[in-house]
Formats: C-alpha cells, structure tokens, sequence
C-alpha cells in the first residue's frame, strides 16, 4: 500500500511519523506534495519520504490520500486534481470544518471515496487520537484500511459527522491546552526553584500518569481527584483555588470556542 499527502505541514509529518516508526509502511511507500522547497525539504528531512511539488504525482503513485492543508485551500487543490481520480482513490480530508458534503460537491458529485478523519499531533509519538467518518462510496473493506492506518499512530474511532466539530474542539486542538497546562505547572515548579528541564518532566509525568489512571482504572476523573484530596491537605487548597479562578469553566469554555470556530469554518 502507498500513502500519499497533498500537504506537508505539521500534522502531515506526525501522522507520516507514526505511520514509518509503527511498521505500517517504509518511507519509500509515502509520497508527498508541496508547493514550497523548503516545506518538501523539512518532510524530506523529518522522515526520508518523497515528496513532490505536483499533486498529480501523489495521485499517481498512492492509493489512500491524505488532504492536508490549510482549510482555505481545499478548493483550489481539488479543483486541480478533481478530473484525475481513479477508483483506487481512497481520499482522507481532515481539514477542520471541511464537511463530506463540501468535499462532495467540490470533486464535482462524483462517486469520489471520501472518509473525513479529525487527527491530533500525538500521532506523532503514536498516542494520537483520530475519529473517523466514511461517505457511502466508502466499502467495509477501505474503512478497515483506513482505521488501520490511523491505528498506527494511536486510537482511531468511527463518529458520526455531527460530532467533528466537538471532536475538533476537544481532541484535535486539545493538545495545545494541555500543552499550556504543563508549561504552566512546570513553571509553578521553578517558581519552587527547581530546574526548568526537571520541571517539565516532573509536569509531563505527571498529566501522562494522571491521563493513564483514567484510561485503565475505568475510575471517574472526580474519584480519582478525591483520592489525591487528604483531609485539610495540600491538593484540596489548590483544588479551592483553582475553583475560585474558574479552572474548568476556562477549560469548557475554551474547548467550546475552538468547536464554534470549527463550524464557522464552513461560513
Ligand atoms: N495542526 C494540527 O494539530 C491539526 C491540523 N488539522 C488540519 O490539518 C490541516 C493542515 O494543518 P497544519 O498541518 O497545521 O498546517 P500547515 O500549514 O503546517 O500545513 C499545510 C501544508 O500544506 C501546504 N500547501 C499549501 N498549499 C498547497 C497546495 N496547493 N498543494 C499542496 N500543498 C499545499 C503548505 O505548504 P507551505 O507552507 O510550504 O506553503 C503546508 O506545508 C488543516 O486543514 C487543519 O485543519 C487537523 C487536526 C490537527
Ligand atoms: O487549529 C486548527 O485549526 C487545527 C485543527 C485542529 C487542531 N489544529
């Protein structure tokens, strides 16, 4: 099998990353595109794959696409590679808040195979988190494929299309917040005066270890706070003050602006 990108941003190269180091394809399977020398020479660098400046070469030599780049552009680059699909053609978009409907009508209503994906950057270390969702050109058998590859690079799940843009704001554009939530404990740590490079293992320890507890005790978050919280102790002083500063309002607030932002996306 042969995996193309038309894009080599960021999550183009987590997702070509994960793909090579879990075994799913060499780098010589992969071709990508990009207009830019220096973008195909960052990817050429990053994981050893071919990368082209023509879309049609990633037509013509992979048969599951991924369409990776910015929103705006989707419609020029469909409509330079619209009348060159084939049946092979297998098409993952995971542009935010680019429907199937959209991608539909912009191939021009043809039976085009198309499964809209919503992928995050931990893919990159093999921990993503992708949803899925297929049109009906789709059969049982690519849908598997698909879920495959993205399998290589973390969970994959089927959702149905109405969730993307919840999906979008909560584990596509979540990695950032979390992100932003260990800097900050890192520098509460040096606040301490600890070292930064040993803060930020003891902060991303610490939320990779508290995200582990969730995934295998099957425990509610609230329970596993509360067994943290000792009576008139440390953790319930800071949980009181995190309250007081609306910490899960800013998180639920936040989350709900990047999933608002995904629907504006379509105009
Ligand atoms: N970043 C993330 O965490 C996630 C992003 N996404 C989605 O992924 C898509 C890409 O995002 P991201 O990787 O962050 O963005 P980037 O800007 O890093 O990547 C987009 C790439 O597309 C290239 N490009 C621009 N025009 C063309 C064209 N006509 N033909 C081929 N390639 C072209 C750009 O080239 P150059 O810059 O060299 O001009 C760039 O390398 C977006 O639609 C976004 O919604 C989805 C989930 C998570
Ligand atoms: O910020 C963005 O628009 C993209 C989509 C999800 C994560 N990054």
């Amino acid at each position: 099998m042969r995996i193309g990108f038309i894009g080599t941003g960021v999550m183009a190269n987590a997702m070509m990353g994960g793909i090579i180091s879990a075994g799913v394809c060499k780098p010589e399977d992969i071709v990508g595109a990009d207009p830019t020398e220096f973008g195909r020479n960052k990817t050429k660098e990053q994981n050893g794959v071919e990368v082209t400046d023509n879309n049609l070469d990633v037509l013509e030599k992979c048969d599951y696409i991924f369409l990776t780049v910015k929103p705006q552009y989707y419609a020029p680059v469909i409509e330079g590679i619209k009348d060159h699909v084939k049946d092979n053609h297998v098409f993952i978009s995971i542009g935010a808040g680019v429907t199937l409907d959209y991608l539909g009508k912009a191939f021009g209503d043809k039976s085009v195979k198309l499964v809209r994906v919503m992928p995050n950057t931990p893919a990159q270390v093999g921990e993503g988190m992708s949803a899925a969702c297929p049109n009906e050109f789709v059969s049982e058998e690519e849908t598997k494929t698909t879920l495959s590859i993205l399998a290589a690079f973390g969970k994959a799940e089927i959702i149905p299309e109405n969730l993307f843009d919840v999906v979008t704001g909560v584990s596509g554009s979540g990695p950032a917040y979390v992100f932003l939530f260990i800097e900050a404990l890192a520098d509460a740590a040096v606040v301490g005066g600890m070292p930064r490079r040993q803060a930020y293992e003891f902060a991303a320890q610490t939320v990779y270890g508290a995200a582990k507890m969730v995934m295998e005790t099957g425990k509610h978050p609230g329970e596993l706070k509360d067994m943290v919280c000792s009576p008139a102790g440390t953790t319930i002083a800071a949980v009181r003050t995190l309250e007081a500063n609306n910490f899960r309002s800013a998180v639920i607030e936040g989350a709900n602006a990047a999933t608002e932002k995904s629907a504006a996306m379509r105009g």
